[in-house]
C-alpha cells in the first residue's frame, strides 16, 4: 500500500541539528527504554516531513558507547517515521575512498563490545529479524542520489566495521579489518541497524569520510583536529543532501518488505508474550499488536 515519506535522520558527529526545516519544532517524546541522545525535531522540507535526533545529543556529551540506540529508535518509531536516514563520520580503509566523499554503506561488521543494549526484544517476547541485507536498497540509492545531487562524490556500497571504541584502533586492527574487506570504520552503526530493522523502519547509512584510519604505510594516525576540519566542511553537505533527498523523493511511497520485517521473526506466540515487555513494544511491534492475536 503507498503512503507518504516521513524520514527519521540520526546526525553524527558534525551534524548536530538538521539545518532549516518548515515549521519545524522540538516534539516531547517518551521512549519505554529510556532517554533517546537529545530533542527530537520534526518539521518538513519540500512537503515531506523530517524527524532529526542528533546521536551524541547536542554538545557532543555522549560516547558512541553511551549512545541510547533502542531510545533513538523507539521515539523515530512513535513520531511516525517511515524511513530512517542515518549520517555518520567514518575512517576509510580504502585508499579510492578519499576525505570529503560519502559512502552508501551497504554491510556492516560488528566489533562491539556486546555491552549495548542491541535488540528491544527479550524478557518474554522473543523473535529474531534477518540481517543479511541490514540496509534498505532503495532508501540508499535515494540517499547516494542526493548526496551526488548536492555536489559530493559518493561511492556506492561498501562493508562499515564498527569498532567499540572510543579509542581508535590500532594498526594492526586497521589493516586486519582490510583483509576483511571492509571499506570503512566507525563506532556507531551498529546496534542501530539491527535496532531500526527490529522497528520494521527500512535504515540507510550515508558516511561522510573524514580521515584514513592508521592503517596507510606513510606512519599518520588519526587526528581529531583534521577530523573536525573535514566534519565542518561535510555538515553543510550533509544539510544540503536532505533538502535533495526531501526534492527527488517519488510522491507515494511504495510498501517495501522491510515494514512488515516482525512478520515473520516471532518466536512467542502472541498468547505467551510477558504484558510488561509487549506494553513497551507498544510502538516497535505496533503493528503486531493491532492484529487480533
Ligand atoms: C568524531 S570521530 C569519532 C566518532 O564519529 C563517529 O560518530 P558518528 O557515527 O555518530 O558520526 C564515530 O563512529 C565516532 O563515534
Ligand atoms: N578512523 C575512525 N575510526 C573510527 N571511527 C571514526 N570516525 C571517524 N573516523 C573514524
Amino acid at each position: 500500500m503507498a503512503g507518504s515519506w516521513h524520514i527519521g535522520v540520526i546526525g553524527g558527529s558534525g551534524l548536530y541539528d538538521p539545518g532549516t526545516l518548515d515549521d519545524a519544532q522540538e516534539i516531547p517524546v517518551a521512549s519505554a527504554f529510556g532517554e533517546p541522545s537529545g530533542p527530537v525535531i520534526t518539521g518538513w522540507l519540500a512537503g515531506v516531513r523530517f524527524t532529526f535526533i542528533a546521536r551524541h545529543g547536542p554538545g557532543h556529551r555522549l560516547s558512541p558507547s553511551h549512545v541510547n540506540y533502542r531510545a533513538n529508535i523507539d521515539v523515530l518509531k512513535r513520531c511516525g517515521v517511515t524511513d530512517v536516514l542515518a549520517i555518520s563520520a567514518v575512517g576509510s580503509l580504502a585508499e579510492d575512498i578519499a576525505p570529503g566523499s560519502f559512502v552508501a554503506v551497504d554491510q556492516f561488521i560488528d566489533r562491539t563490545a556486546g555491552t549495548r543494549a542491541r535488540s528491544f526484544f527479550g524478557d518474554g517476547v522473543v523473535a529474531h529479524v534477518p540481517m543479511a541485507d541490514p540496509v534498505c536498497p532503495r532508501l540508499s540509492a535515494l540517499a547516494a542520489d542526493a548526496a551526488q545531487g548536492a555536489g559530493a562524490t559518493v561511492h556506492r556500497g561498501g562493508t562499515y566495521l564498527v569498532i567499540e571504541g572510543p579509542q581508535f584502533s590500532t594498526r594492526a586492527e586497521s589493516r586486519l579489518y582490510r583483509q576483511w574487506g571492509a571499506k570503512v570504520i566507525g563506532m556507531t552503526a551498529m546496534p542501530e541497524a539491527r535496532l531500526a530493522r527490529e522497528a520494521e523502519l527500512p535504515y540507510a547509512l550515508l558516511a561522510m569520510v573524514t580521515d584514513y584510519d592508521c592503517w596507510r604505510e606513510a606512519g599518520e594516525s588519526v587526528d581529531m583536529s583534521a577530523i573536525l576540519k573535514v566534519m565542518q566542511a561535510n555538515a553543510g553537505l550533509a544539510r544540503q543532501t536532505l533538502a535533495a533527498l526531501a526534492q527527488s523523493l517519488p510522491p507515494d511511497r511504495a510498501a517495501s518488505p522491510i515494514d512488515a520485517a516482525l512478520d515473520h521473526a516471532m518466536a512467542t506466540p502472541r498468547s505467551h508474550w510477558d504484558p510488561a515487555t509487549s506494553a513497551r513494544l507498544d510502538a516497535v511491534a505496533g503493528r503486531l499488536l493491532k492484529i487480533a492475536p
